[in-house]
């Protein structure tokens, strides 16, 4: 295994040029540059190392049907086993809930806006969608989550990056399309969203809007360093989430939605629900509430509203 490259300055101190390996996706890159202004502000060197994945390759078929696990973070991974990178930044909702041998989340940063948006060249939100109209999405949450909503709207597959998805939507395949808010605020295109979902109306993705770094597990230097990057509450809160979709079978391509939001500064609420994809049971919701102070109590809670989702039928 390769070691870092280290560069020494003129008084002796070491310098160590941190690589962070990413995605070459736009929203891929501003994540990564994010992380790169960050560490630059607590005084490290830092690049970029850009890469495609396999899950950026497959753009005609639904991720779910590829097997999403992890498509789009593999590649990343092996850079950092072969030393050519030190760390990853991902969109943690991309991030399958356990990661192979060897690896580690080392921190996950404070979170961006978690809620969906509704994108439209005509129309104003949901409720303004006239019946049967055409609603991009591949995601089967949304799917079982708009269905739930507007069980008359035609949901057809979306898939790509940010801008493949508003350029398929301007093109006029679709009326709408159903995004995160977070990336699209990201890239500096908040003013396309029509309407923003409160978390009560289109549950998020577990870990959704929160960008997670990934390193290898050996490597605690940098999980030292790492360290004052992280935001505990968005930490503890994602991690609950988390622990409902690992749960639950722990892929990112399941008709699941979770959200932890602070009730107070030590309590904890996670809402989460389960759609069945073939549309033929309703949609199972449960919300659990508990004093949350460490990782160990937020993975326990999310423990328990998986524990009510499978009572109530999902599987
Ligand atoms: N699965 C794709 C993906 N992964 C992360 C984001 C957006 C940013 C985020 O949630 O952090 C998106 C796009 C989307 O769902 O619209």
């Amino acid at each position: 295994m390769l070691a870092s490259p280290r560069y020494f300055s003129l008084t002796g101190t070491v310098l160590s040029n941190i690589v962070i390996a990413t995605r070459e996706s736009r929203l891929a890159i501003w994540q990564a540059e994010h992380v790169k202004a960050l560490l630059q502000e607590k005084g490290h060197a830092v690049s970029l190392l850009g890469m495609t994945t396999r899950g950026d390759q497959i753009l005609d078929r639904s991720l779910s049907k590829v097997g999403g696990k992890g498509l789009f973070v593999k590649e990343l991974e092996l850079a950092l086993e072969e030393g050519r990178a030190d760390i990853a930044v991902h969109s943690l909702k991309d991030v399958p809930m356990d990661l192979p041998e060897g690896f580690a989340l080392a921190c996950v940063l404070e979170r961006e806006d978690p809620r969906d948006a509704l994108v439209s060249p005509r129309f104003d939100s949901l409720d303004a969608l006239p019946q049967g109209a055409v609603v991009g999405t591949s995601s089967l949450r949304r799917v079982v989550l708009l269905r739930s909503l507007r069980p008359d709207l035609r949901i057809e597959p979306l898939r790509g990056n940010l801008d493949t998805r508003l350029r398929k939507l301007d093109e006029g395949q679709y009326d709408a399309i159903v995004l995160a808010a977070a990336g699209l605020k990201r890239l500096d295109l908040g003013d396309r969203i029509r309407q923003v979902f409160e978390p009560d109306a289109m549950l998020p993705a577990a870990g959704q809007g929160a960008l997670g770094i990934e390193v290898r597990a050996d490597r605690a230097d940098l999980i030292d360093l790492l360290a004052p990057l992280a935001s505990r509450p968005d930490g503890l809160a994602t991690a609950a989430e988390r622990a409902v979709s690992r749960a639950m079978g722990g892929s990112c391509s399941m008709p699941l939605a979770a959200h932890a939001r602070w009730q107070s500064a030590s309590e904890l609420r996670i809402d989460a629900a389960w759609g069945d994809p073939e549309g033929a049971a309703p949609l199972v919701r449960v919300h659990v509430q508990a004093n949350v102070a460490d990782f160990a109590q937020a993975g326990a809670l999310g423990d328990s509203a998986a524990g009510l989702l499978r009572a109530g039928g999902a599987q």
